[in-house]
């Protein structure tokens, strides 16, 4: 069930442990494996094994998954940040911030950041710029500073604590402060393992570092790093080395994909020129070779996607639409995806568009509740008072607003004598609606709220497809309520939704997802559309040799999701050109077929290829030659014997 070297890693005990490998080699089941171990073997508590996964749905996994083989609940299974927030609740003193703080999101903290910039009347500086200082400071740990920038970043801090709000990059920052002034943290666990460790950026990485003593595993694949741009630090794993001088296990079977596909997969690493390359061993096929991969070419966007939709009926035959999807890089291609498989009646689900507690009806109606939840949060105040229907100018919001101290309910009585009659009456009611509804019973006080302040019509006169919205705000009901019936807290039903990735996952069909979305699960079909220069490798990345070793990655992410069966597709319009990491792939792996007639995609592929005259090519079956002379996508060539016109594709360069 465990090959010799899983096994190792999960009897592996003493010394810290580094256990790195590539895509599909069973890092995860290693994982788990070793944590059931380390229970029912070496008898470790349960509720002093830290695990940090990358995603919560990893997280209740694995959970689920421990409780059910040795029946032990396990209490600290978290992402970085649900272990943040529990470790701010449990330390909050010491932090000096109040308990029942609310989670600032992030277009919240945007338009937080928007208003500082313009009080300050800081026009130079972009709202992106701030965050993107903002984050260097608290996620990469930058010391240096620049005096405008600083101020700023005060001056929001300052707005953070005075009304008791937290956003998510002060959660690392703070955990790892009560980590170093709280020496009880180190003390708290026996045992801790890191899954995804490669997707660690600084402020996390430390946070291991100042309660991990020597008993810790971390799990990682730094060719699977895709979150450099959110200060991931793929060479994390240089410095583990480096501070915990741990010992190394790597896992080299690949035991998703068929054989095609690992090949496939090796051929778009050997590319890279990262430092750690040599941690990582090349991955070995532990399955036969299948069906070759297939590219395909086509003129418009369109006709990609009802080649696909066609396929997808075509593959009905032998894999249910579940056990598809299509992996693309930015979403603003799966538009015509979308129409074609909709067209074609093909069940589809979109993993992560809008996320549900994103949508602008579902924030519109929880503001009530976290405004209930922590009194001094204006954000939330504000916007339930826009919901409330209450008709407010701007600058009679800016006056409830500016009455409001700490309690903003109270506080905002003393706005009702400088309000026309209808609208101090209109407030009056809102609140007294809030004040009576205090009570602890969410989901009643939720609806009992919305039905008093006409929710309904609210939805119907601000959204045009305001009964799609209504199913949804029925769709939140029902969460509360299966909330409220478990017993959870307001307080961490609210953390909760701050959470929460992916709830639209449990719909059926074909999975359309974003490749960083991909990550961590697997699929029998794959297809990767709009394979295009400036699509994938994104554009950003053609003119940074950094970033598109990232996009690199992105794309190795991407091919090892595919068990079975992998498409890369990608279309031909005016000034598009397939993208360069399929000139990586050697020809003989692929599924070609489709070209025989249209000899012109080789050129395209070839096209980052340089071959010249005078050059040493090989050709399948003529063998070696020296190109005599090149005209467009054809080159004569000198074989000894005789002498031939090629098309260039066929043609690979001799060093
Ligand atoms: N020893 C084994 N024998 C047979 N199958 C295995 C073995 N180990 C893992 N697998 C299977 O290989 C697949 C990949 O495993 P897993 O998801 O744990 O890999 P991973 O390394 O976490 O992958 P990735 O990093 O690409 O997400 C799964 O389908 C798993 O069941």
């Amino acid at each position: 069930m465990l090959d010799p070297s899983q096994k190792k890693a999960v009897e592996h005990y003493g010394k810290p442990l580094l256990l790195v490998a590539g895509a599909g080699s069973g890092k995860t089941r290693t994982l788990v494996h070793k944590i059931e171990h380390l229970i029912s073997v070496r008898g470790l508590n349960p509720s002093r094994i830290l695990v940090v996964t990358f995603t919560r749905k990893a997280a209740n996994e694995i959970r689920e998954r421990i409780l059910k083989t040795v029946g032990a609940s396990l209490e600290w299974v978290e992402t970085f940040h649900s272990f943040g927030l529990k470790v701010i609740k449990q330390d909050h003193k010491l932090l000096g911030i109040s308990k029942d703080f609310t989670l600032l999101e992030d277009d919240d903290r945007d338009n937080l950041l928007k208003k500082i910039l313009r009080f300050k009347g800081s026009d130079e500086v972009s709202l992106e710029r701030l965050k993107s200082y903002i984050s260097k400071k608290r996620e990469d740990l930058i010391e240096e500073t620049d005096p405008l920038l600083e101020e700023l970043y005060m001056e929001y801090e300052k707005l953070l604590i005075s009304q008791n709000l937290l956003d998510f990059s002060s959660i690392l920052y703070l955990t790892l402060k009560a980590f170093r002034e709280n020496p009880r943290w180190r003390e708290s666990f026996d045992f801790i393992l890191v899954d995804e460790f490669q997707d660690t950026n600084t402020v996390q990485y430390e946070m291991l570092k100042s309660i991990a003593k020597d008993k810790i595993c971390v799990v990682g694949d730094p060719n699977q790093c895709i979150y450099e741009w959110r200060y991931a630090r793929p060479d994390n794993i240089l410095r583990f080395v480096e501070d915990f001088r741990p010992d190394v296990i790597k896992l080299e079977y690949n035991y998703r994909s068929q054989a095609y596909i690992i090949r496939i997969a090796n051929a778009i690493l050997s590319a890279s020129k990262a430092a750690w390359k040599d941690l990582v061993p090349v991955l070995k096929p532990t399955r036969s070779e299948s069906h070759r991969p297939v590219v395909r070419r086509f003129l418009k966007e369109e006709e990609e996607a009802k080649w696909i939709s066609q396929e997808i009926k075509k593959l009905r035959a032998y894999y249910p639409y579940e056990q598809m999807a299509i992996l693309v890089r930015v979403t603003y291609v799966t538009d015509y995806i979308e129409k074609a498989l909709f067209q074609e009646g093909i069940p589809y689900r979109v993993v992560g568009a809008v996320k549900f507690f994103e949508r602008a009806e579902i924030k519109d109606a929880l503001s009530f509740l976290r405004f209930l939840a922590n009194p001094k949060d204006s954000l939330s105040f504000e916007r339930l008072l826009k919901v409330s229907r209450l008709k407010l100018t701007q600058r009679q919001m800016d006056l409830i607003l500016g009455m409001s101290g700490n309690n903003l309910l109270e506080k905002s009585l003393m706005a009702l004598k400088h309000l026309p009659q209808e609208k101090a009456i209109g407030l009056h009611n809102l609140l007294k609606t809030l004040s009576k509804h205090r009570g602890d019973n969410y989901h009643q006080t939720l609806e009992a709220i919305l039905q008093e302040v006409g929710f309904e019509t609210y939805l119907e006169e601000n959204y045009t497809n305001f009964t799609e919205r209504l199913e949804n705000i029925k769709e939140l009901m029902r969460f509360l309520k299966e909330r409220w019936e478990r017993g959870i807290s307001l307080e961490d039903l609210l953390a909760e939704v701050d959470l929460l990735a992916d709830v639209d996952d449990k719909g059926r069909g074909v999975s359309i997802m974003t490749v960083h979305s991909s990550k961590g699960l697997e699929f029998p079909v794959v297809f990767l559309p709009r394979l295009e220069e400036g699509i994938f490798p994104h554009e950003k990345a053609l003119e940074d040799e950094r970033q598109l070793e990232e996009e690199r990655r992105l794309f190795y992410v991407a091919i090892t999701r595919a068990k079975d069966m992998l498409y890369l597709t990608y279309t031909r319009g005016s000034n598009r050109k397939p993208s360069s990491f399929l000139s990586d792939i050697p020809k003989d792996l692929l599924d070609l077929s489709a070209f025989k007639r249209k000899t012109s995609y080789m050129p395209e592929l070839r096209s980052v290829k340089t071959l010249k005259e005078g050059q040493l090519v090989k050709h399948k079956e003529f063998g070696l030659g020296r190109i005599i002379s090149l005209q467009e996508e054809k080159a004569r060539v000198d074989f000894g014997s005789f002498v031939k016109t090629i098309y260039l594709g066929f043609l690979e360069p001799v060093e």
